[in-house]
């Protein structure tokens, strides 16, 4: 395509919801700029899901390996090459990243610009490209998927300590000694356990009371129970007050219930949290104010307070998962391509934690429930009253539900278990067909799957 300043839409970011939402405007015959400065696919293909999730599997293999007398199968010694575990993720990134570049191209009015891009006005970019120069384009529409980067905490010291993050974690060629990980969140236990079990020594040391503190207690207690059975050292209430390094050594001063305590490691992952890409967006020049936080505000048509400029994906706020990138994609497309009028309102919301054995959730919890003043009946099951689990000998874990005690509807899951992001996914099945957990309780399962546990579930309810 020849170069244009004019365009139809331009979209800032090649994040999840971005790229599919360039293809469907090529479809439509509108002009399309994806402006990206970094790699093409944004977060998840990069630096997140994709090569996260890669490095999990190494990690369960080396787990299960050294777990293998427990099944009567003998391994010599299990040890992990880095170099390999490396290799591997950056291949399927690769793969990944090069099919969603692919997929720009192939969009026959797409024109992907690799650079910076700022505002001018409201309909109007600078792009600082990445190859030298300058760009300026117009567009009555304007979509900003420009995700979130990691947090620096308030740590003294931090600038002169050689500090990893959620990519460059990813990048080592030798497994840690010792890995502190500041922040019990989703970034931080993820990495946590995989290191855990490519063989380093680990300590998380997180502020708040309890590990993902958006969960409630009985969960966030469960997990730190497993990880603490298996050797990581986990401090909670715990607050990083400064770090340096000498040698190969860092040193962090932590505060924990008033006492001081010194925590000495040979790698540091900040994972506390992560902030919106806006600062350089020069938004007050479109007549966009963002939150305290940097986050743009929508409503529930992802619409900003400016006519024809639209967000998707983190950097709205709220949560920050690819599907929900995705499916605000949808909410554009609908709306703006279809003639629809698609919204976010009471949009189901089911994430899932990929630890081992992992969290899946979806709709409420007990402490949002309590929140809204939501009466609810509430059905729990251990894993060890599951064949599957019990079989396969991976039966950490329990599955909570929570149920409307006049409609008899799921409000709710939380699957903390061996493939609970896919056992959640069922329960979301139920609730989007507005089944009641009667169906699921009587329904016929082939056993022995870890599905037929929803019949003992759905049996299973705590006194009112
Ligand atoms: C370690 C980790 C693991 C994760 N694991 C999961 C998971 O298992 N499941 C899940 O659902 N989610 C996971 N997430 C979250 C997920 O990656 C994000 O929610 C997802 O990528 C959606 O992001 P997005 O579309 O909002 O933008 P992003 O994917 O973050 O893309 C934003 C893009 O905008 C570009 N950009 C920013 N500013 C500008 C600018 N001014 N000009 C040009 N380009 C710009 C950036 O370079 C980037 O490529 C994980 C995140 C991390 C960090
Ligand atoms: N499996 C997944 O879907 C997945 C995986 C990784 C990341 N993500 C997404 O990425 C987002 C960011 O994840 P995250 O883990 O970086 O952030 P987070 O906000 O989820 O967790 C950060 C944690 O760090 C703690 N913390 C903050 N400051 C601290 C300090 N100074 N000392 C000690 N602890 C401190 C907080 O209490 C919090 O628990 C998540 O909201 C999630 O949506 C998703």
């Amino acid at each position: 395509m020849p170069e244009s300043t004019d365009f139809d839409a331009i979209i800032i970011g090649s994040g999840q919801g971005g790229n599919p939402l360039a293809g469907a405007l090529s479809n439509k015959g509108k002009r399309t700029a994806v402006i990206e400065r970094a790699e093409v696919g944004g977060t998840c293909v990069n630096t997140g899901c994709t090569p996260t999730k890669t490095m999990v599997a190494s990690a369960e293999v080396a787990y299960l390996a050294r777990r293998g007398n427990d099944y009567g199968v003998h391994t010599g010694e299990i040890s992990v090459d880095m170099a390999i575990v490396r290799e591997r993720k950056r291949n399927i990134v690769k793969q990944w990243r090069e099919g969603s570049e692919n997929g720009l191209k192939r969009a026959q009015l797409v024109e992907l610009i690799r650079g910076q891009a700022s505002f001018v006005g409201p309909k109007q970019i600078n792009v600082r490209l990445n190859e030298g120069g300058e760009r300026t384009l117009t567009a009555n529409w304007i979509f900003l998927n420009t995700g979130l980067s990691t947090s620096k905490p308030p740590l003294t010291g931090l600038d002169t300590v050689p500090w990893l993050d959620n990519a460059s974690i990813m990048e080592l060629d030798t497994v840690p000694q010792h890995l502190i990980v500041l922040g019990g969140g989703y970034v931080g236990l993820e990495f946590a356990q995989m290191f855990q079990r490519f063989g380093s020594r680990v300590t998380v040391i997180q502020r708040d009371h309890q590990l993902l503190p958006a969960e409630d207690t009985d969960v966030a207690d469960e997990i730190t129970k497993f990880l603490c059975e298996d050797g990581m050292e986990i401090l909670l209430n715990a607050s990083a007050e400064s770090v340096s390094s000498s040698g190969k050594a860092i040193t962090l001063t932590v505060q924990q219930d008033g006492a001081t305590k010194i925590i000495e490691g040979s790698h540091l992952l900040i994972a506390t949290g992560r902030h919106p890409n806006t600062a350089d967006l020069n938004l007050p020049a479109a007549g966009i104010t963002t939150d305290k936080h940097g986050f743009i505000p929508t409503n529930d048509k992802l619409e900003t307070t400016v006519p024809g400029i639209y967000v998707i994906g983190d950097v709205k706020g709220g949560p920050a998962f690819t599907h929900i990138s995705y499916d605000d994609f949808r909410i554009h497309r609908d709306n703006l391509l279809e003639g629809r009028s698609a919204s976010i309102a009471n949009r189901v919301i089911p994430y899932c934690v990929f630890l081992d054995p992992q969290l899946g959730r979806v709709g409420l919890n007990e402490k949002e429930a309590a929140q809204q003043g939501k009466k609810v009946r509430i059905a729990r099951i251990p894993m060890t009253s599951v064949a599957r689990a019990v079989e396969t000998d991976r039966s950490r874990g329990f599955m909570k539900a929570l149920v409307d005690p006049e409609t008899d509807q799921i409000l709710g899951a939380a699957i903390l278990a061996e493939e609970g992001g896919e056992i959640m996914a069922m329960i979301q099945i139920a609730m989007m067909g507005k089944l009641k957990y009667t169906v699921l309780r009587e329904g016929d399962f082939a056993h022995p799957t870890l599905s037929e546990s929803l019949n003992t579930l759905f049996s299973n309810f705590q006194p009112d």
